[in-house]
């Protein structure tokens, strides 16, 4: 017979705060934490994003203050997203080649502000240079192309390691798109380029504040069903983390966050791999209206959520709350 009440109280053990403190199973720290940023042209531009309250897209000064703001508070990685100016996007989404875009140069930006003292993880995928929004080539009837546009994203790959990338980070859904960056990575010199793969990445309507924030959501027709993985699938979530890591990917993704904590969990277990999750712009806005109308603190709520993603097996969550929480926990 095991014990039972009265013998077993699980209270006792919750009665203080030094006890609460010192049977704690998960902790939060900047460490974990990656603060995605928005790049926009021009200088001592801030331009704030309505759907994404309080998450402003910064011209590259102000990404370098960003990056000097990270390194106080200890967030160990930035990612970048760019809002391209319209006459600079096109159907086969070409600026993503360009060696002087403005992902390439926020990259310089920041190592030249805090050298390697930050990670720079860059997203891989077109949307925010096509004209149509999608995240790949597409044919006459929109249907976006597998080995095409894959071709496309070792350019992009190799002209963002080419400008000091340190994480590719493919967030594009094609399928075999790992195994040939990887080669391209290697066979280039960069042996020791990490790539994060976004490996189960949904077909999330969690996604619109962002679509706004890069200026895609306006010209996306349709939607991303037919690469994103329909939200109703987990075994299937699997098998593309199985493929991603054969084909040569250091840690994986899951996104979006809280809605997949399961699939975070399942893939921890399955694969012992390190496990990113994405708490996406959706869950960030939807955390924003909830303290605005006056149905949550904000500070605990996203110290919550957060917390969450260590306790499903992940090493460090994308978030845009990344300097509020870094700012909670270091106070
Ligand atoms: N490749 C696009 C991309 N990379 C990151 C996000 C979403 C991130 C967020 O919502 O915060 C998206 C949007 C999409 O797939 O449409
Ligand atoms: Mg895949």
């Amino acid at each position: 017979m095991t014990a039972n009440y009265p013998a077993l109280r699980l209270r006792r053990t919750r009665a203080t705060a030094w006890s609460r403190a010192m049977h704690r199973e998960n902790f939060l720290s900047p460490a974990d934490l990656i603060w995605p940023l928005f790049v926009t042209d021009g200088s001592g531009v801030e331009e704030p994003i309505g759907s994404l309250p309080g998450v402003s897209r910064w011209s590259l000064d102000g990404i370098a203050a960003r990056a000097k703001e990270a390194v106080s508070l200890g967030i160990p990685c930035l990612a970048l997203f760019p809002n391209t100016q319209p006459g600079r996007r096109s159907e086969d989404g070409r600026e993503a080649l360009n060696p002087d875009n403005l992902m390439c140069r926020a990259i310089k930006t920041i190592r030249d502000t805090v050298g390697d003292g930050l990670g720079v993880l860059t997203d891989v995928a077109l949307d925010p240079y096509t004209s149509h929004g999608q995240d790949g080539l597409i044919d006459a009837k929109g249907y976006v192309l597998n080995d095409a546009t894959v071709e496309v994203l070792v350019g992009q790959s190799l002209n963002q390691a080419a400008a000091g990338a340190d994480i590719i980070a493919p967030s594009d859904m094609m399928d075999g798109r790992i195994g040939v960056i990887r080669a391209a990575l290697e066979e280039a010199g960069h042996h020791n380029m990490q790539i994060m793969a976004y490996a189960a990445k949904y077909a999330s309507a969690f996604y619109g504040p962002f679509r706004d924030a890069v200026g895609s959501g306006g010209l996306l027709k349709g939607n991303k069903m037919t690469y994103q993985m329909d939200p109703a699938n987990g075994e299937e979530a699997l098998r593309e983390v199985a493929l991603d890591l054969a084909e040569g990917a250091d840690s994986v993704m899951v996104k979006p966050g809280l809605p997949y904590l399961d699939i975070a969990r399942r893939v921890k277990e399955r694969f012992e791999v390190p496990v990113f999750a994405y708490q996406v712009s959706g869950e960030y806005a939807m955390i924003e209206a909830a303290v605005t109308v006056g149905s949550g603190d904000r500070d605990a709520l996203v110290l919550e959520t957060l917390t969450a993603f260590k306790r499903a097996g992940c090493s460090g969550v994308l978030t845009y709350h990344a300097a509020h929480a870094a700012r909670l926990l270091n106070a």
